[in-house]
């Protein structure tokens, strides 16, 4: 009678899973819990197998504290019985030559027993000879071609059996592919019957998955990864018996990412950071450097000092915008950490990073720096090329270059091709603006500069005076002629005032005007210059003329410079009147002179003609008055006339500075009245005229001056040259204007041009070397004169200009009436310029400056030595030089008036000495007035032979007895040196 195995468990006093074990070990196979059965034949033999020592043996085992474990290590085999009874259950059956596989034994969610292994498998060939035994129909078992893979063990007994079979076999995968569908239906089925979870295709359970710690391991602990290599081994024999329940610790999970850090849709996927040292770095730690990063920290903060002590540089590589480039320049060139050296420059552009500024990489950086060194250069601010162009001629090279968009670089430039050194504020005339518009491509078309003169001058010589107006006014007669004809002469004779003593070197140099009472009329007489050198004040006298009147000498006949004045004359179309002067002398010739005037075109009225000639002798005063009358009855048939009533106009003949008057200049007045108090420009000058003085008499005033009158008027800011004209302006904003106009233009034009200087000394030593002339400009000798008055200062210029020398120039830089200044003496320091000084001295600061800076400072009182010696320097054919040996000063303290002796300087030497036959050069108020040998010298009473400085004395000058308090006498002797120039 069947008995159960936990009643039989109760009965024997054992565990009935122990028992389920032992019926095992038995060969009562198949029962794998407690609820199973067991006929009397396996009662039979468990019992046998307890009694017979397997009990003994568990319980031993037991009782000697072996594990399970030990036991399960013991060979089954041994142990184990010999089959008996029919064959086991096989249930796995091969369909065909396809491989079996047993699947479904590790998803068996709760494999109650597991029973160990039959001792004897059966081999491939026995189970292949019981396949049809498995295909007995079991109640539980599946037909034949069910594959077997979701079958339970527990309706399996042997369900390892069949797997052995196809231990070799290479796939499982292949059956389950090839198992019919009905099968699989029924397997599905039978897996939901039993509560299993079929395993299905595609069911993968990953090494270490979440079924891994679920597999169980049957008889010899074989898992599901340990199959193969069961199948591998299946010829071995087994070496474990398991024959309990193995639990396997759980597989470790693999960490799942953070939800934070998992991937997003459509972001690139993360770059791992290159932490690689730069190749600096790594020398760096090659050489020995420790501590990259402290050497740069230092380093930078160093950098960081300078920068915040040095302001930022526009454009430059540790600019701003550079940003850390320049940094991280700086430290590779220092070996320093590469790395650090990027963090640094990334912190230097955040620091200079600007509000609004973009933040920009490395490269806009880049990019953006030549921009700004681009501005740095500077940018071209000349105008737009135009293509035609208004331009007013004269004008500046700046206002050329702004109105033709050509830069003044490219103009001054041309310029200098041209051998002109020129500057921005240079005026160009017509022609070298027309010349720099070829040159540089630019169409101009001039136009006439309407400026403010334009429009008040031209506007007053516009005027025409209403007939009804007009009255007889003076002629205005001027002398012309050779020198030494007699003019002035002849004029103190109508004058009856004798005034050729006081000539320096007996030549006039000054233009005298006077007016002179004749028979009820008036006759205006200009005396200009006989020399040469005033040939151009001359031609201004014959400007403002009326009538010429021509001085030759009738000893002497028609000479060069009577040539010129017949010519001038004839320009002028003006009226001549031929006086054959020195009549008187032995050697007159009137008849020769005649003549010569016939061959001239002024044929004598004594020989049909229509030239008056007056035979007159300044000596004796032999026809003056015929002289008179011929001008009187030549003016009436031509009827002078003037308007009175309108503002004059006119011409300044000379003009002069005196210290209590200031300028004085000398004018004529040509149309019009001219009041005191009228607002006057002449020239570059203007003011209003404060005061007017008689020409005959210099301390005598007027209030008016009327047409053709001569007079000389105060109140001007400045000399006026001789020949320029005069105007009465109503506004002396506008006389201001204009003279500020002029004055500029003026100014331009004179310093505008500069060519190489060279001094005298300077001169002559590139004489002795040879080098004059080398140069393609011509070296030229820049002077600055300083005369008296406007007269002597165009002499000299109308000198200097003859002295055209083919190596050398003379240029004159500034000429001005006045004492030598500090001006004229740093000018001449700057320029490498002499100073001309024409009857004027250096004030004492010019003095001592020009001594201090070896400026040479020429004192000159008769324009034909000054041009001489300038003339013989050129040539390099001077003569033993009359060098003026400066002996010392005195100050005249008081005059003593002694009738028998005249005029005695009481003195006191303000520096050098006073010799004895020295001569005297007297001067008052800044000017020379005159040089006269010394008389005497005394000390006291008695005669001296020198008084020194800080001693007083008394001087007589001879010829000379208008001497006042406050003259400065000066002492020189005159020595002859030898000129070393050749
Ligand atoms: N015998 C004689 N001598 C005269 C006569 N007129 C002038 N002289 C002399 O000639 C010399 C020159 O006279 P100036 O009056 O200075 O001659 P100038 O033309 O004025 O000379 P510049 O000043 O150079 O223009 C003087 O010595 C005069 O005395 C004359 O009619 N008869």
């Amino acid at each position: 009678m069947p008995i159960r195995i936990y009643a039989l468990a109760k009965e024997l006093d054992i565990d009935s899973k122990e028992l389920v074990e032992i019926c095992n070990r038995a060969g009562v196979t198949g029962k794998g819990s407690a609820l199973a059965s067991l006929t009397d034949d396996e009662l039979d033999k468990v019992k046998s197998y307890i009694s017979g020592g397997g009990k003994k043996q568990e319980r031993k085992s037991k009782a000697t504290g072996e594990s399970k474990e030990a036991a399960i290590k013991q060979p089954i085999r041994d142990e184990r019985p010999a089959p008996t009874g029919r064959p086991k259950e096989i249930r796995t059956i091969r369909t065909g030559n396809a491989p079996l596989a047993v699947h479904g034994r590790s998803s068996r969610p709760a494999e109650p027993d597991v029973e160990e292994l039959p001792a004897e498998e059966p081999t491939a060939e026995e189970t292949t000879a019981q396949a049809p035994v498995a295909e007995a129909p079991t109640s539980e078992a599946p037909t034949s071609d069910t594959p077997t893979s979701d079958t339970p063990v527990e309706e399996a007994p042997v369900a390892e059996k069949p797997a052995k079979p196809v231990a070799d076999e290479p796939a499982e995968q292949p059956v389950a592919a090839e198992a019919p569908k009905e099968a699989k239906k029924s397997a599905d089925q039978d897996a939901s019957d039993s509560d299993f979870t079929p395993m299905r295709r595609g069911d993968y359970i990953a090494p270490g998955g979440p079924g891994r710690n679920k597999v169980r391991v049957l008889g010899g602990g074989r898992s599901s990864d340990q199959g193969d290599a069961g199948k591998r081994d299946s010829n071995k024999p087994k070496t474990t018996a398991p024959t309990t329940r193995v639990k396997f610790a759980a597989m470790p999970t693999p960490a799942t990412p953070p939800t934070s850090q998992a991937k997003k849709s459509g972001e690139p996927a993360p770059q791992k950071p290159i932490m690689q040292l730069p190749k600096e770095a790594i020398q760096g730690a090659k050489a020995g450097q420790k501590a990259p990063l402290e050497e740069f920290t230092k380093q930078h903060e160093k950098k960081r000092k300078d920068k915040e002590r040095r302001p930022v540089e526009i454009g430059s590589t540790d600019s701003d915008d550079s940003g850390g480039t320049g940094d991280r320049r700086r430290t590779k060139s220092k070996g320093l950490a590469g790395m650090a050296g990027g963090r640094e420059a990334r912190a230097a552009g955040r620091r200079t990073k600007r509000p609004g500024e973009m933040d920009s990489d490395l490269g806009n950086r880049m990019r953006r720096r030549p921009r700004s060194r681009t501005t740095r250069k500077g940018v071209n601010t000349a105008a737009p090329r135009k293509s035609a162009v208004e331009l007013e001629l004269p004008c500046s090279i700046r206002d050329f270059s702004e109105a033709t968009g050509v830069a003044t670089v490219k103009i001054l430039r041309t310029l200098m091709t041209l051998g002109t050194m020129a500057n921005i504020n240079t005026m160009i005339d017509t022609e070298t603006g027309e010349y720099l518009a070829a040159e540089h491509g630019v169409e101009i078309n001039l136009k006439d500069a309407l400026s403010i003169e334009d429009e008040v001058i031209t506007k007053i010589e516009e005027i025409e005076d209403d007939p009804d107006t007009l009255q007889e006014r003076p002629p205005v007669v001027t002398f012309l002629g050779h020198v030494d004809h007699g003019k002035t002469s002849l004029m103190d004779k109508i004058i009856d005032k004798n005034v050729v003593s006081g000539e320096a070197g007996g030549i006039t140099q000054h233009i005298r005007a006077y007016i002179v009472d004749k028979d009820d009329k008036q006759i205006a007489f200009v005396d200009t210059p006989g020399h040469e050198a005033f040939t151009a004040m001359r031609a201004r006298g014959a400007n403002v003329t009326d009538i010429a009147v021509l001085i030759i000498a009738a000893d002497d006949g028609i000479m060069p410079q009577t040539e010129e004045a017949i010519s001038h004359a004839q320009a002028a179309e003006v009226p001549i009147i031929v006086a054959l002067n020195k009549i008187d002398l032995p050697g007159a010739n009137p008849d020769k002179v005649m003549q010569q005037l016939s061959q001239h075109g002024l044929l004598p009225t004594e020989w049909g003609g229509d030239v008056e000639v007056v035979k007159t002798s300044a000596i004796s005063g032999e026809g003056i008055d015929s002289l008179l009358e011929t001008i009187l009855l030549t003016a009436e048939l031509h009827e002078y006339t003037a308007n009175p009533d309108r503002p004059a106009v006119g011409v300044c003949l000379e003009s002069e500075q005196e210290s209590d008057r200031g300028v004085l200049a000398k004018v004529i007045v040509k149309n019009g009245t001219l009041r005191v108090g009228d607002i006057v420009v002449c020239g570059s000058s203007h003011g209003r005229v404060k005061a007017m003085y008689d020409t005959l008499n210099p301390r005598k005033r007027l209030t008016e001056a009327t047409t053709s009158t001569p007079v000389s008027i105060a109140g001007l800011d400045q000399a006026p040259g001789a020949g320029d004209k005069f105007y009465v302006l109503d506004d002396i904003a506008q006389a201001r204007e204009i003279a500020t106009l002029r004055a500029d233009r003026s100014r331009s034009e004179s310093l505008g041009t500069h060519t190489v200087k060279v001094s005298f000394d300077e001169f002559q030593k590139r004489r002795e070397e040879g080098t004059l002339g080398n140069n393609e400009a011509a070296a030229t000798l820049n002077i600055i004169v300083r005369a008296d008055t406007r007269g002597s200062i165009e002499a000299l210029q109308k000198e200097m200009e003859k002295l055209d020398h083919p190596e050398v120039k003379v240029r004159t830089l500034q000429a001005s009436v006045g004492a030598v200044s500090v001006a004229d003496v740093t000018l001449a320091d700057a320029s490498d310029a002499v100073i001309i000084a024409f009857n004027v001295i250096p004030d004492e600061a010019a003095r001592s400056l020009a001594d201090d800076n070896g400026i040479e400072i020429r004192r000159y009182n008769i324009i034909y030595k000054a041009t001489e010696e300038l003339k013989a320097l050129l040539e390099g054919r001077l003569k033993p030089e009359e060098r003026i040996n400066e002996l010392g000063r005195a100050l005249v303290q008081r005059v003593f008036v002694v009738s028998r002796l005249g005029s005695i300087a009481g003195c006191r030497v303000l520096g050098g000495t006073i010799e004895r036959g020295c001569r005297i050069r007297v001067n008052r108020d800044g000017r020379t007035i005159g040089d006269y040998p010394l008389e005497s010298l005394k000390r006291e009473k008695d005669d001296a032979k020198e008084v020194r400085e800080g001693y007083e004395c008394g001087m007589k000058l001879q010829g000379f007895n208008d001497i006042k308090d406050g003259d400065i006498l000066e002492a020189y002797k005159v020595e002859e040196i030898a000129r070393t120039l050749d």
